[in-house]
């Protein structure tokens, strides 16, 4: 679907396109696309933007292949701010989600959510949301996908957290002592060609991390600094360097900036960090840690399970400050879904889903052999020589990834099972590493 207008037996319109240039004047964004970025910008509470810098969201959007979709009142009262802007906002697009199998998994990827206060709690999100997931199940893709505000709006529509990042802080004073011998060398990068290496490193990146998710145009123009974290205006402040291997090839990049002298103490904050191998990402922290005149470094997109404290001298010197979910997963086709996934053990068990929309329920039974997968529906009891258990749709998309156990969402009273099934679920979901998510969008 790329265009389509429907109005609602409330009087709203629900409008959904891609982003557009103005005909008359290709150096700005159409006024529909102007509009709505607007009403983005109010829902998050973010300055406006100038037509040439919603243009330049123009080609970043065409690129990713956005959907955006607006909700129009023309009941507007006199005085109000025009009716053509949208009172809701909503886009998505589809990226590919490493799911551990032989594939990578496209993923409904679905953000820019945003209701008018005046327009809140009247179901528009509820609208917008269950007809979204009915087309994108239609049209064959078995999970959906976001990153929330708020985790309290997406578990009744079937959404479960299914991976967590951490915001680390690393002491630096005196260098950072890596225990490994160095490999490879490190270049300061040029910010035009990281922009054109960014998205090749970050593909190998995902192809051998488990949990990663295809990014958004922007994240190559943030890592060169031809935009800033905000908005399309160049960041000034942004550096890049780049791991290569002793055979010279490009397998990972940083991007930074410091906080500026009247910072105390002197903070250099890591905005991106791409390694398409162990020895890369070894290396950009080696380095990070060894710029003179920094006594900390910041970064908010690391793994849970991030070998960086194990690879250094002093692991004190390393901290955890936060750490908050990422992904969060729905998943509207049981049976593609867990077909796709690769396992990491060995196992059968039976399955019941419950799915107050309807896209994903049944009784499953599924099998995996080698790290594969195969599920069959079937009628309910018919499975009773396989362990079973039962759990609702937003629990099935926190233990896809398998984040968390299967035992621990037992104990939390989103998963019932015997003891044989949770161990089975465990033991083929949650046994191999930690799904590491560091798109956001
Ligand atoms: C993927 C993303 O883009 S995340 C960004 C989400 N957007 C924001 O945080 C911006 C600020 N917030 C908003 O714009 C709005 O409050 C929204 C989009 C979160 C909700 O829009 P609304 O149209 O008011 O939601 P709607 O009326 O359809 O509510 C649907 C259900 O969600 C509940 N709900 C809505 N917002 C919230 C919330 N913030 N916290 C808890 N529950 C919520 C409602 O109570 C309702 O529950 P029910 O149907 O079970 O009774």
């Amino acid at each position: 679907m790329t265009e389509s207008d429907s109005r609602s037996a409330d009087g709203l319109r629900f409008v959904s396109f891609p982003a557009g240039y103005d005909a008359a004047n290709p150096e700005s964004a159409d006024t529909r696309t102007l509009n709505w970025v607007d009403a983005v910008n109010l829902g998050f509470h973010e300055e406006r933007q100038t037509p040439s810098d919603v243009a330049a969201m123009v080609d970043a959007y065409q690129w990713d292949r956005r959907i955006l979709t607006g909700v129009y009142d023309d009941a507007a009262p006199e005085y109000a701010w025009d009716p053509a802007v949208p009172v809701a906002t909503y886009a998505t697009m589809v990226n590919r989600l490493n799911v551990g199998g032989a594939d990578l998994l496209a993923a409904h990827l679905i953000t820019m959510v945003t209701v008018r206060p005046t327009h809140r709690r009247r179901g528009i999100l509820r609208r917008l949301i269950t007809g979204d997931l009915a087309r994108a199940k239609k049209s064959g893709l078995a999970l959906a996908a976001l990153t929330a505000s708020e985790a309290t709006i997406y578990g009744r529509f079937g959404f479960g957290a299914a991976s967590s990042a951490a915001t680390v802080q690393l002491d630096t004073r005196g260098g950072l002592e890596v225990s490994a011998p160095p490999e490879g060398s490190i270049a300061v990068a040029d910010g035009g060609k990281l922009q054109a290496l960014a998205p090749e490193i970050f593909r190998a990146h995902l192809e051998r991390t488990f949990g990663a998710l295809g990014r958004q145009h922007s994240y190559a123009l943030r890592a060169s600094g031809a935009w800033s974290d905000g908005t399309t205006q160049p960041d000034k402040a942004l550096r890049g360097v780049i791991r290569y291997t002793a055979d010279g090839v490009p397998d990972g990049y940083a991007a930074f900036k410091s906080l500026g002298w009247r910072n105390e103490p002197h903070t250099m904050k890591v905005t991106d960090l791409v390694a398409a191998s162990d020895e890369a990402y070894r290396e950009l922290w080696r380095y990070l840690g060894s710029i003179d005149l920094v006594d900390r470094l910041t970064f908010g997109a690391a793994p849970v399970a991030d070998p960086l404290p194990w690879m250094l001298a002093d692991r004190r010197r390393y901290k955890v400050t936060e750490v908050e979910d990422v992904l969060w997963l729905r998943i509207l086709d049981t049976r593609a879904a867990l077909e796709a996934r690769g396992y990491f053990g060995d196992g059968t068990v039976s399955l019941e889903v419950s799915d107050p929309l309807g896209f994903a329920a049944g009784t499953w039974l599924l099998e995996v052999r080698g790290g594969a997968g195969t599920v069959r529906a079937i009628a309910p009891g018919t499975a009773a020589q396989a362990p079973q258990a039962t759990v609702d749709i937003s629990a099935l998309g926190s233990l896809y990834l398998g984040d968390v156990t299967a035992r621990t969402l037992a104990a939390a009273g989103g998963v019932r099972g015997t003891p044989e099934a949770l161990a089975v679920l465990d033991g083929m979901f949650s046994a191999g590493p930690a799904p590491y998510c560091s798109t956001h969008f």
